[in-house]
């Protein structure tokens, strides 16, 4: 009772007694000051409508994870919620999955393509990096870009490429010896760099392949230097920034010489500098260009290219249908009794045979794609707020989109992790499962526009390789690898390297013991 009145009379006095203005004013501010302190450290406690789900945690531990084990961080955290966000410094961005989610994020118009991967991406070299001026707007563009790509992709253009590709990839096979180890990580990412450089420049510099193996060394050094504190801090001045720095400049003075020496051409012919120049483009575009296949086309060409090998040596069922498809299209094509080698038969196979008369291998490409790509897709919000279901993604917001949330998802893919190309035959043709559900070659506003020849270069390396080769897998003891190896979704750049291979690239070492069939 006395406690009951003592309260009566403290909350009477709050009350009715007049407060001191300078306390008001003091208290007002402290709580004020509280207030704020906990609503930006703890806004999942105020959640506005509309408002996406906060990551907890420290935020500089998260951006840290997005970079240096990106498959895992978004799968872990988006098994919690289908949508979530985290600070990379001062950069929103939100992670989302679900068929909702990936409709907005494929056809949205409001989301940039270029501006979402300059920033959490890195790798691809920039000339203004290197104090070079870029090309004017006009010829910086994805649509300016994807334009240049349909020039080199005609087809009276392949048919004139094909037979020099052909040559330069037996050169480079020469190389392993006749019987032998090979690691595809090194010595098939090999061919296709060879095969890029002949499709993005010219024959004077892919047959030179000296040169062409100190463009990939730089090639390596660059895409090597998207690391957690170059791309956090790109002006920091670390030895990986001034590497990254040397070798665009190296890479871009190579490449500068190649343009020149064209332009000093008598008569320009079907090469890609070539076809440039006539464009009337300039020396840095052209190189921006150039720069741009590179590094939009050689690690998704090489690593699917690597991985179908690992696949077909461990189904023999698909690796004999598509050894048969190649033999009887060499047979069709050209005649069985020539003595010509083997990669002269391949080169008068005519483009559209390629394109439309292997239908085992399309099948095997696209199931090996499903299975290796999983990476992050990258946008970001410029124009207004975007409504996702009851969500709402702000303006200048950054966005992640992973390709495991449609290609392992075991409701769109049954045993997901399973190598089986009869999954997309008609009766099962699992990929038609709900909206957008194979995205391995894009979709809606920003499609692969270098499909095309990425498959070609595919069919080739396969078809050389399995007319070509008697081939296993093995393992460090030379033996079949058990279990089959798992790609390690982490690793970013896809590290090919023999002393990497173990630990970043592949958790188990597989290499390819190679023996070439008499011809
Ligand atoms: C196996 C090889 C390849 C695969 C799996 C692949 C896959 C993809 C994917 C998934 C996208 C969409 C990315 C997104 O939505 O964020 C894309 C876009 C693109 N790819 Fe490829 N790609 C390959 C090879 C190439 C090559 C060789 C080139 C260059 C000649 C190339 C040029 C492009 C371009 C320019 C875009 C953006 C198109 C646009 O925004 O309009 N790709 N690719």
């Amino acid at each position: 009772m006395a406690n009951s009145s003592y309260e009566t009379l403290s909350f009477a006095r709050l009350v009715n007694e007049p407060w001191p203005s300078t306390n008001l004013a003091t208290s007002a501010a402290f709580g004020g000051f509280l207030f704020l302190i906990t609503y930006y450290a703890y806004p999942t406690l105020f959640p506005k409508k509309g408002a996406i789900h906060q990551l907890g945690g420290i935020s500089i531990l998260n951006a840290w994870s997005f970079f240096t084990k990106r498959y895992d961080f978004l799968r872990e955290n988006l098994k919690k919620q289908a949508m979530f966000q985290f600070w990379v410094l001062n950069h929103r961005v939100v992670a989302l999955s679900g068929e909702e989610g990936r409709r907005v994020f494929f056809t949205d118009k409001s989301l940039d393509f270029s501006e979402g991967y300059k920033i959490l991406m890195g790798g691809a070299p920039r000339l203004e990096d290197i104090k070079v001026k870029q090309a004017p707007a006009e010829q910086e563009g994805v649509s300016w870009f994807n334009k240049r790509v349909a020039l080199l992709l005609r087809k009276e253009r392949l048919e004139t490429v094909l037979p020099s590709l052909f040559d330069e990839i037996q050169v480079r096979m020469e190389e392993w010896g006749k019987e032998g180890r090979i690691n595809p990580f090194e010595n098939v990412n090999d061919l296709v760099f060879q095969m890029t450089v002949r499709m993005a420049t010219c024959q004077a510099l892919s047959s030179d392949i000296p040169t062409v193996k100190r463009l990939y060394t730089l090639y390596w050094i660059l895409e090597k230097s998207a690391t957690p504190i170059t791309l956090l801090w790109p002006w920091l001045p670390t030895p990986t920034k001034r590497g990254k720095d040397k070798a665009t400049k190296d890479m871009f003075d190579l490449l500068d010489g190649y343009v020149e020496m064209r332009r000093r051409a008598d008569v320009l012919g079907e090469d890609a500098l070539d076809l440039l120049i006539a464009e009337g483009d300039s020396n840095k575009a052209i190189i921006q260009f150039v720069m741009g296949v590179t590094f939009a086309g050689v690690i998704n060409t090489g690593m699917n290219s690597c991985w179908l090998l690992l696949h077909l040596a461990a189904n023999p069922e698909w690796r004999m249908k598509i050894h048969d498809e190649v033999t009887s299209l060499m047979n069709k094509y050209t005649d069985s009794n020539s003595p010509d080698p083997l990669h002269k038969r391949l080169a008068t196979i005519p483009i559209p045979a390629w394109e439309d008369d292997m239908p085992n291998l399309d099948l095997a490409i696209r199931e090996c794609l499903r299975l290796t790509l999983s990476g992050t897709t990258l946008r970001r919000n410029v124009a207004q707020d975007l409504h996702v279901g009851d969500k709402i993604i702000e303006k200048g917001s950054f966005m992640a989109y992973s390709l495991a949330d449609a290609h392992l998802n075991p409701e769109i893919y049954t045993n997901p992790d399973t190598f089986d190309p009869f999954r997309f035959e008609a009766g099962r043709e699992e990929d038609k499962k709900g909206n957008m559900s194979y995205l391995a070659w894009g979709t809606g506003r920003h499609p692969c526009t270098g499909m095309k020849v990425a498959k070609l270069e595919i069919k080739m390396i396969i078809a050389m390789f399995l007319a070509g080769y008697e081939y296993q897998l093995v393992d460090g003891s030379g033996r079949f690898p058990k279990p089959f190896p798992k790609p390690n979704r982490n690793d970013l750049q896809q590290v090919s390297t023999e002393q990497s291979i173990s630990t970043m690239g592949w958790w188990a070492r597989a290499d390819c013991s190679v023996k070439r069939r008499d011809r």
